[in-house]
């Protein structure tokens, strides 16, 4: 687990005014970066163009040109005046040295365009929308092949983690001292490529403070790996899966539940459905139920039946058509529940608590904003807010989960995710552990699905669970 903050302008004041480095000193650590990625990566003598704004981030550009140049064969782009004291002195330090400087992308040949694009054009001082001549520039940039590096954020990203026009697509980010939530929103990942961080003199676990924000990789998995042998199928929890007008999909909940690792799964439903052999039916809540799966494919009736489980004290994992009725209400203020809505369930859900009444585009474009209300009014139930980058939030802590992609856009995966959550709440675990593990161990199955982003199917993701 890695941290992620907001705004890592008071990180870098700290360790000018803690531990006596300079702003000067930052940049030569964050231009060094980007060199030895160049180097570990890139030949001698490749071509590398570098695009430098006019603030830090451009100097920073700048700063990595000086360090390259003789060794490749670099240019920079500088498309606007310089402005800031630190771009100022760089441009001088490169022009110095005999820098090839360029102020237009026309002059570069097109047959021979560059090995390397570098996008220092605009950092975390993206202040407004990108101009007219920003957009072509990142449009011609995209445009073009060659391996491209963001320097800090991809330009055209900003502070919110939305693009408005354009953006730098690039393979790789480097970014500078710390990873940002913005570089987390759904919308960056078609933008920042892979994403590491740079040490800005001191190791970063010095340089970071406190968060509320943590970066999940697959490391925090916790499998739910048997220890002891005398055991026995009821050692390992009884699932109810609440199974409705769409019968599929709390069927998939409930296989994917018995994948990994409940030892009992029952449905409930009204009507007979058909079922693999070894999960169970009835039309009432067993007693010795662990937890409960309720809302997928669940309809809008039995509303008698839907409210009596909901206040039965097990533990829950509450999805789909319940964000669109006001029972979900009463399971708000509980332990041991957790809501797993996709993008528009997520804004009826805040209609209902009256925390906001948003649209869908509104709530992408602010995803971490609208987590937050709900974590702070909310604290003790665990949220999964679905997406390319799903959110899970608990305790007033924001867990990011990176590691999905976008073969899991297809009906079903949701309900095999609730499926996994449900399988680990009747096994035990804490809601956010619970919540934690499935979503990981949802997306991993996917990424190791051997064929192509395609085809993968909820039943493809269910045998994945099974061999992680
Ligand atoms: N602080 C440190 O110690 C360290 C900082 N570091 C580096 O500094 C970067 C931050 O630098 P920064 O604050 O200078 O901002 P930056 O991203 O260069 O942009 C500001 C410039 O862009 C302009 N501008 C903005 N929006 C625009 C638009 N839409 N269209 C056109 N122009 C626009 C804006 O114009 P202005 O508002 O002044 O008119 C200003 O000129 C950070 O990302 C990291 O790379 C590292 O070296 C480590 C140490
Ligand atoms: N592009 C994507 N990148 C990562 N994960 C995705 C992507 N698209 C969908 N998912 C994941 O797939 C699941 C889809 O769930 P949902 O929309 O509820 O589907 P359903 O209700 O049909 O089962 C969620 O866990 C979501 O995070
Ligand atoms: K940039």
């Amino acid at each position: 687990m890695q941290k992620v903050f907001d705004d890592v302008h008071a990180l870098d004041k700290r360790c000018v005014d803690k531990f006596g480095l300079s702003e000067e000193l930052l940049m030569e650590h964050a231009a060094a970066s980007m060199m030895q990625y160049i180097r570990g990566k890139f030949s001698n003598n490749e071509k590398i163009l570098i695009v430098c704004g006019a603030g830090n981030n451009g100097a920073d550009g700048i700063a990595l040109a000086r360090l390259l140049y003789s060794q490749y064969d670099v240019s920079i782009l500088v498309p606007y005046h310089v402005k800031s004291a630190m771009a100022k002195l760089q441009y001088k330090r490169a022009n110095l040295l005999g820098v090839n400087i360029i102020d237009t992308l026309s002059v570069l040949s097109l047959e021979h365009g560059p090995d390397v694009i570098v996008d220092c054009l605009f950092g975390s001082g993206l202040n407004r929308d990108l101009d007219d001549e920003s957009q072509r520039l990142l449009t011609r940039l995209n445009s073009r092949c060659g391996h491209k590096i963001a320097c800090d954020i991809p330009s055209g990203i900003n502070k919110q983690g939305q693009v408005t026009t354009v953006g730098f697509c690039a393979d790789i980010t480097i970014t500078m001292g710390a990873l940002k939530t913005q570089l987390y929103s759904d919308v960056a990942k078609d933008y920042t490529g892979n994403i590491i961080v740079s040490d800005l003199g001191v190791h970063r676990s010095i340089y970071e403070t406190a968060t509320n924000t943590f970066l999940l990789d697959s490391a925090d998995i916790k499998l739910p790996l048997r220890i002891k042998q005398n055991s026995h199928k009821g050692s390992f929890g009884h699932l109810s899966v609440i199974v409705g007008n769409k019968t599929g999909a709390g069927i998939i909940a409930a296989e994917a539940a018995f994948a990994f690792g409940a030892g009992l799964v029952t449905v409930i439903t009204e009507q007979e459905v058909n079922v693999p052999y070894h999960i169970m039916q009835t039309s009432i809540l067993p007693e010795n139920c662990t937890a409960v799966a309720i809302g997928m494919g669940l309809g809008h009736d039995r509303k008698a039946q839907v409210k009596q489980i909901l206040n039965r004290d097990i533990a829950k994992v509450v999805d789909a058509d319940l964000f669109h009725n006001d029972v979900i209400l009463t399971v708000l203020n509980s332990e041991n529940v957790v809501l797993t809505p996709h993008p528009k369930e997520f804004c009826s859900l805040l209609k209902r608590t009256k925390l906001a009444e948003i649209t869908v585009v509104e709530l992408q474009n602010n995803r971490f904003k609208y987590v937050r209300l709900f974590a702070v009014n909310y604290p003790q139930t665990v949220l999964l807010l679905k997406g390319a980058n799903s959110l899970i939030t608990y305790n007033n802590i924001i867990y990011i989960n990176p590691l999905g992609s976008n073969a899991l856009s297809k009906g079903g995966t949701g309900d095999v995710l609730t499926g996994l959550i449900a399988a680990l709440l009747a096994q035990g675990y804490s809601a956010v552990n619970a919540t934690i593990t499935a979503s990981l161990a949802h997306c991993m199955s996917a990424t190791n699905y051997p064929k192509n982003n395609y085809s993968l199917t909820p039943m493809d993701v269910i045998e994945g669970v099974k061999v992680l």
